[in-house]
């Protein structure tokens, strides 16, 4: 049953991600809802995280709170869910461990034990399994009543198997290096069923309401290039070259898709040459070489500046903002100006005030 939404009135992150010429830079920021803000706190309360994701109402509810605490400024929203749902969905238990992160109980351990069997012959249902992730971007298109666009997200394969063979964040990534380099076609197999996962997941949530989709790549950079070219970008790919496909068989529109490999830099080049629209750059580009490169594939940047600078106070904030305002050549176009990761944990609301305005001031 196809939902009617209220029509958008501010499509500029669309229109720049088509790669149009536009009249400013889009903003926002990945992370946006979350523990910077007080009004997280406050709403979130005392729930468990994945308990808020599994909310509707309170998921809706923290999606739209930096859209209206920077009205006017920030020109999309994007769900507030995790990219560790896909794991859930497969049937992994995951909780969120406070001042800690994620953490899997029972990570698969290798290709030989029963696990990595039974998570390979499930029958996962997406649609489904994450059927409240569909219903919080149904109500949170209804909320936002056309302000802004609605990003829906998943994680890309290689991160997704990370989490899922290390247990949890990781420094040395002893395990899933194990399973890559001893057992590459085990490996193979494990990633490939979580990309078509990922196809379904999210043409799902662009039937309940998505409007631009992005794959968070967050581990790519713990990956050599060959290493990356082997267990990362087949996936990615595979993602971009089917979701548009599987839309129109849907009924839906095709909608602009950006790939976020972040430590992958030196994959910038083949990731241009893609059918995603958009290159995510964390901040171990500079901007105006990353330009350079996507001018020749007419791709779409974002990024990038590193979120440690909104530490920095005011004057380190507009220096980035003005480096990043030259590199992508003034930001009428390929750029979507977003920050190099999530934004952190302590850093004031008003600083990524500053931010914003900052790019507003210098590029609109
Ligand atoms: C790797 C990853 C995860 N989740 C995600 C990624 C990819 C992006 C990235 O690389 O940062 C994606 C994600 N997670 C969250 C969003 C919400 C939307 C947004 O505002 O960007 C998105 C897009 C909420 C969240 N996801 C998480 C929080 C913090 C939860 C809390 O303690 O309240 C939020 C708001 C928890 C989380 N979830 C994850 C980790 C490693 C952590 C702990 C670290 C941290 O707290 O920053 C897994």
């Amino acid at each position: 049953m196809a939902v009617q939404f209220e029509p958008l009135k501010n499509d500029l992150i669309l229109r720049t991600a088509k790669g149009e010429r536009v009249e400013r830079p889009p903003m926002w920021v990945m992370r946006q809802a979350g523990r910077y803000l007080p009004e997280y706190h406050e709403a979130k309360g005392n729930r468990d995280f994945f308990e808020c994701c599994r909310s509707p109402e309170i998921a809706s509810t923290l999606t739209l709170q930096p859209i209206e605490r920077y009205a006017g400024l920030v020109d999309a929203a994007i769900i507030f869910s995790d990219i560790l749902v896909i794991p859930q969905a497969m049937g992994m238990e995951v909780v969120m461990v406070d001042k800690k992160g994620p953490h899997f109980p029972n990570p698969l351990k290798s290709p030989e034990d029963g696990q990595y069997g039974e998570v390979m012959d499930r029958d996962v249902d997406v649609k489904k399994e994450l059927d409240y992730v569909y219903k919080a971007i149904t109500l949170t298109r209804q909320k936002l009543q056309g302000r802004v666009p609605l990003i829906g997200f998943c994680g890309a394969p290689w991160t997704l198997m990370s989490y899922m063979i290390e247990g949890g964040g990781s420094k040395m990534f002893i395990q899933v290096k194990t399973w890559i380099y001893k057992y590459p076609e085990e490996s193979k197999r494990l990633l490939d069923k979580i990309a078509r996962l990922c196809v379904e997941y999210l043409a799902e949530q662009v039937i309940a309401g998505a409007q631009m989709i992005q794959v968070f790549d967050s581990w790519a950079g713990e990956l050599s290039p060959s290493a990356f070219k082997t267990f990362s970008m087949p996936y990615l790919t595979y993602i971009a070259d089917n979701l548009p496909p599987r839309l129109i068989e849907l009924g839906q529109p095709v909608v602009p898709m950006t790939v976020f490999a972040k430590g992958a830099w030196y994959a910038l080049e083949d990731l241009c040459k893609t059918n995603y629209n958009t290159i995510g750059l964390d901040w171990l580009h500079a901007p105006a070489e990353a330009y350079q490169v996507a001018k020749k594939y007419n791709k779409v940047l974002q990024g990038n500046a590193d979120p440690g600078v909104l530490y920095g106070g005011k004057a380190a904030i507009t220096a980035a903002v003005e480096e990043m305002v030259h590199g992508f050549e003034g930001g009428k176009q390929g750029w979507i100006a977003n920050l190099g990761h999530g934004i952190t944990p302590f850093v004031k609301p008003d600083d990524l005030l500053h931010y914003f305005q900052e790019i507003h001031r210098l590029s609109g």
